[in-house]
């Protein structure tokens, strides 16, 4: 039987993490790619990620059963004439796009739709690049899919069940659907972060206090900030209508919590913060899914020789079996925690409680 082939147009974070997730996971596909930048692509050969790196314009391409679109937005869209004329007949052509209406729109100008189901890993990092490309950065994730109206129910069943084998979560949305949540839930946080981030450089005195005491709670909330400026603008220019719909409740909010401070309006501003605490308390930092679910604590620990080996004693000696153990860096943790995952929900809160008992600080997720 053949193999499956999958193919790359663009191999920086995201299409280098869903192709070490594939490689992972299905070392028998064949993987191609082309990237702007040759090195990279000589780089994911020479990791055995990739098998046949490409030129631009590979007629190689049209061997391929997926093709994933990685580049830039225009770059990707600029493909998709060169793409019309390559691919086979039962190729699914997908993207990984913040932004899906703009893509959508093209494919059905272009009459591509029944090849075409738009994708969204709703994971990623403020840094770009294939060198920042992992194997798990979108494990657990959401991944949504948004599937043109013509393609057929084949196509989504296995584009379904490829996500689902590379660790993600697929959710089916129509590309609409998703433009209005993401402007909600990612891009308006992006724009929030840079605004925060840009008043305290606006209000701050040439001394800097404001930037130098500038605690945990504000890094958390402006991480984001520090995401590539080129992405996010051309987000913003490729989602206006949406963005600019949830900005105008936001400001209505914000509008509202200054009439509250001027006012002094003490059960007011009380009410704001236990509303937001309350909702923020009961989003699910787990997604469930069709994913076995997994039994995970974050450790914070100090850097230094022995911490995980101390660890690891206080859990063996209490009779805990630790699955899986190791150091994470991530947005979330930016200065590393040790993730510990355990077998079942039982080993989960001993382990907790006996770490906790120690004084070790404990995230559960
Ligand atoms: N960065 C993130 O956190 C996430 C990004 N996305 C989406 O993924 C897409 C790609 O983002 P990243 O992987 O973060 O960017 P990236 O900058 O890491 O990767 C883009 C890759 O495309 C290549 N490329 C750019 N122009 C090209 C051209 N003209 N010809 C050939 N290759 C070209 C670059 O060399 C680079 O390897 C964006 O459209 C973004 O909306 C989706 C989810 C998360
Ligand atoms: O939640 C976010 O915005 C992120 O930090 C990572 C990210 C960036 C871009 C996306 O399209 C999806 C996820």
């Amino acid at each position: 039987m053949e193999t499956t082939t999958i193919g790359f147009i663009g191999l920086g974070l995201i299409g280098g993490s869903i192709a070490k997730a594939i490689r992972k996971f299905h070392p028998e596909y064949q993987i191609m790619a082309y990237n702007r930048t040759k090195d990279i692509l000589e780089d994911a050969v020479f990791d055995g990620i990739v098998d046949i790196a490409c030129t631009e314009r590979d007629t190689r391409f049209a061997l391929c059963d997926y093709i994933f679109l990685c580049a830039t937005v225009d770059y990707n869209l600029e493909c998709l004439p060169w793409l019309k004329q390559t691919i086979r007949p039962g190729c699914i052509l997908t993207d990984v796009g913040s932004v899906k209406g703009e893509i959508h729109k093209k494919i059905t100008a272009l009459d591509m739709a029944a090849n075409f189901i738009g994708g969204h890993p709703m994971a990623g990092s403020e840094k770009t690049g294939y060198e920042h490309s992992t194997d798990h950065l979108i494990e657990n994730a959401y991944y949504i899919l948004t599937p043109s109206e013509e393609v057929g129910l084949d196509k989504i069943g296995n584009y379904t069940e490829l996500v689902s084998s590379i660790g993600a979560l697929p959710m089916i949305l129509t590309w609409e659907e998703h433009d209005y949540i993401t402007a909600c839930v990612s891009h308006l946080p992006h724009i929030v972060a840079a605004s925060l981030v840009n008043v305290v450089q606006k209000l701050d005195s040439p001394l800097e206090h404001m930037k130098t005491i500038a605690a945990g709670g504000f890094k958390d909330i402006t991480r984001i900030a520090s995401s590539s400026p080129h992405m996010w603008q051309q987000i913003c220019l490729e989602n206006p209508e949406h963005i600019s719909k949830v900005l105008d409740e936001y400001i209505r909010l914000i509008v509202q919590a200054k009439y509250l401070v001027d006012q002094r309006d003490a059960n007011g501003l009380y009410e704001m913060f236990v509303n937001s605490r309350d909702y923020r308390n009961s989003f699910s930092d787990a997604p469930s899914g069709p994913l076995k679910k997994s039994f995970t604590l974050y450790c914070d620990v100090v850097d230094e020789t022995g911490a995980i080996a101390t660890i690891a004693t206080i859990l063996s000696m209490n009779g805990i079996s630790m699955k899986n153990i190791g150091i994470l860096h991530n947005r979330e943790f930016e200065d590393g925690v040790l993730k510990i995952e355990f077998y079942d929900e039982d080993a989960l809160a001993q382990a907790a409680e006996q770490l906790k008992k120690r004084n070790y600080i404990i995230y559960e997720r």
